[in-house]
């Protein structure tokens, strides 16, 4: 991987890079001139934060596949995990997101210029001389780090999400030649309103007050007192997330800003491939989870508006958004709430039905039980099916694993899948409504050929067909499985059915026997039921000798 500072062997890659790219030539000269946004970004230089995460990858990808004579795209990246900043790197440009681009621009990952960041330290950890290149070259801010953990402890939530983006501000506000910075918050921001427009909503607490706070307390006591502080907030992500906006939006008289807010991102939809995705958060887990038999009931509102939106709709509002936003310099600051709800709804019934349906043509291997999903909003009946349908069979198969030798592992992952849905209820159990004219306005100013090269319009989605290719991208890009396993994995679930239906019938035979055993009326009808039986089994030998 190339370091960032060597000027010199940047500006030959991109000599270099232009001659290399295969979808070469004609094409990707027609399509980049004919499209404003991809021709806009020719030539930039790009700043994005949050591109190892999932949707910085796509959004890198797609950048560099539309734009392939970028000047040069900066990522802040921090090492992690025992590798360093430049052994993620590597690895993340090998890795599968990137194939397209791979087979178009051979050499795309030498426009990727990683800097050494932590965004949760004073000035992000840049050095000096990394700073002084941004400062002096970025045209471009895409701003998507974040940690989006519901139970983040509310000191790092704020660190990151909300100082974390006041540094960012501070150093684009420094930047010569920036044109656009594009904030990447969530339609979940303002959840504790029902109706949600296109507006900044004034913060629940004067931001400055609250870091200073809990800079100095002890992190117990801000545990404790953090219910009282988010108020009616669900967690700590949606409320910094709503705090960053504010903050974000204070810069507006320094430079131009467009903020997204897109609602539960999902898999992809087109691009790069249809349903890639790396990742559990949102409803992947769950999912996965109801694929491999392991989830048997869920708590939903069958009826409440399941907001989902495709990763690539996102990037391709995003960077629509960034060259709108360059280009347009709109007098207000743009808010783009990036829903589905409002355009084409579909609900978490129809999402359980669409996964369980897949999985039954596509099971994924080795499965715990058959897919089946009981959704449900009422509390009794959901705690009653997670007694039934996953605590006894967790228990039953732990027992199994005891009494083979192994260790039990079943209630363990339940309790971390109950902790996981617990957490997504609030989400899964009422709707919102957003205002999405923005989307609509941009998606007006487009030219035809934009507007197919950075398709956002959601009326086109077709949500069997994504769910289906989300459900399938989970078992290939997420379990790494292999779709020639399917025949093998049938068998499993026509295993599973045949042992279901021999455990059925003998637990209700001993149940039936300590009835019989223990209760009068029991053994009455018995009787009653084998006499009948008996006299109909008379009854035809008769009439069948008679007629013989
Ligand atoms: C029939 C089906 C019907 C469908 C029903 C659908 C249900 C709907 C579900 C949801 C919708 C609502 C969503 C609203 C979203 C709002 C929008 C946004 O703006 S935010 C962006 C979203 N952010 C999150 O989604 C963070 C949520 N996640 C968390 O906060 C945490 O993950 C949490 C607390 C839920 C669990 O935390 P832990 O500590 O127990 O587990 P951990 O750290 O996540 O995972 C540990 C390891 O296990 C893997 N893992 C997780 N789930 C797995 C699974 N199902 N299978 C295999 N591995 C899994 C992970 O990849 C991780 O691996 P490694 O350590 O990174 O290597
Ligand atoms: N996914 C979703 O459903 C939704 C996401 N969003 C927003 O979109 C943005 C991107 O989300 P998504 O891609 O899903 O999130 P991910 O968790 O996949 O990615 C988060 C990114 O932020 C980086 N990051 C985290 N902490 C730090 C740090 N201290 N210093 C430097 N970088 C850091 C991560 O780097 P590293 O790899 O080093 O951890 C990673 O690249 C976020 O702002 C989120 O709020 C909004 C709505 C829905």
């Amino acid at each position: 991987m190339q370091v960032v500072n060597n000027h010199k062997r940047l500006d030959s890659s991109i000599l270099d890079h232009s001659t290399s790219c295969r979808k070469s030539g004609g094409q990707r000269e027609r399509e980049s001139t004919m499209s404003s946004i991809a021709a806009y970004y020719n030539g930039k230089t790009v700043l994005i934060t949050g591109a190892t995460g999932f949707m910085g990858k796509v959004l890198m990808e797609k950048l560099l596949r539309a734009s392939p004579n970028v000047e040069a795209v900066y990522i802040l990246v921090r090492p992690k995990a025992g590798q360093s900043m430049q052994e993620r790197v590597a690895n993340m440009v090998k890795s599968k997101v990137f194939d397209r681009v791979r087979e178009d621009c051979p050499n795309f990952q030498e426009k990727i210029k990683p800097i050494n960041a932590e965004l949760t330290q004073p000035n992000l950890a840049i050095s000096a001389k990394d700073s002084q290149e941004l400062l002096s070259r970025v045209n471009v801010v895409f701003h998507c780090a974040a940690t989006v953990r519901f139970d983040e402890p509310l000191k790092h939530a704020l660190l990151l999400n909300v100082m974390g983006t006041q540094q960012l501000l501070l150093l684009a506000r420094q930047m010569q030649k920036l044109e656009a910075f594009i904030h990447i918050s969530t339609a979940y921001a303002n959840c504790n309103r029902r109706n949600i427009d296109e507006v900044i909503y004034p913060p629940p607490v004067e931001t400055k007050k609250l870091c200073d706070l809990v800079e100095w307390l002890d992190e117990s006591i801000i545990q404790e007192i953090t219910p009282k502080l988010i108020g009616d907030w669900p967690n700590t992500y949606t409320y910094t997330k709503a705090l960053a906006e504010y903050l974000v939006q204070q810069e507006k008289e320094h430079f131009n800003i467009a903020i997204i807010r897109p609602s539960i991102v999902g898999a992809s939809w087109h691009e790069p491939f249809p349903g890639w995705i790396d990742n559990f958060n949102g409803p992947s887990g769950i999912i996965i989870a109801a694929g491999k038999g392991i989830l048997q009931t869920v708590k939903v509102n069958n009826d409440a508006v399941a907001d989902l939106i495709p990763v690539d709709v996102v990037i391709n509002l995003i960077l629509a958004a960034g060259w709108h936003t360059a280009v347009h310099r709109p007098k207000t600051m743009m808010v783009y709430n990036c829903t589905t709800g409002g355009i084409n709804p579909f609900c978490w019934g129809d999402i359980g039905y669409y996964v369980i349906s897949t999985f039954k043509r596509n099971p994924l291997e080795q499965a715990f039980r058959i897919p089946r999903a009981q959704t449900t909003s009422n509390h009794l009946i959901n705690q009653y099916w997670i007694a039934v349908s996953h605590k006894a069979p967790a228990m039953l198969y732990d027992f199994y694993l005891r009494l083979t030798g192994r260790k039990p592992r079943m209630m363990k992952i339940f309790n971390r899948l109950h902790k996981s849905m617990m957490l997504l209820e609030y989400f899964t159990c009422q709707s919102w409504e957003w205002s999405s004219e923005n989307m609509n306005m941009l998606m007006a100013q487009l030219s035809p050929e934009d507007r197919r090269l950075f398709n956002f319009d959601v009326r086109q989605l077709h949500w069997s067909e994504y769910i289906e290719n989300y459900c399938i991208g989970a078992k290939k890009y997420l379990l790494n499985e292999d779709m020639s396993g399917i025949p093998a994995a049938k068998q499993h679930l026509r295993k599973l059915r045949n042992i279901q239906y021999a455990f059925n019938t003998t637990l209700l035979v001993i149940i039936w026997r300590i009835f019989i055993a223990r209760s009068q009326m029991a053994r009455n009808i018995w009787y009653f039921v084998v006499s009948l039986c008996y006299k109909f089994l008379s009854y035809f030998r008769a009439s069948s000798t008679i007629r013989h």
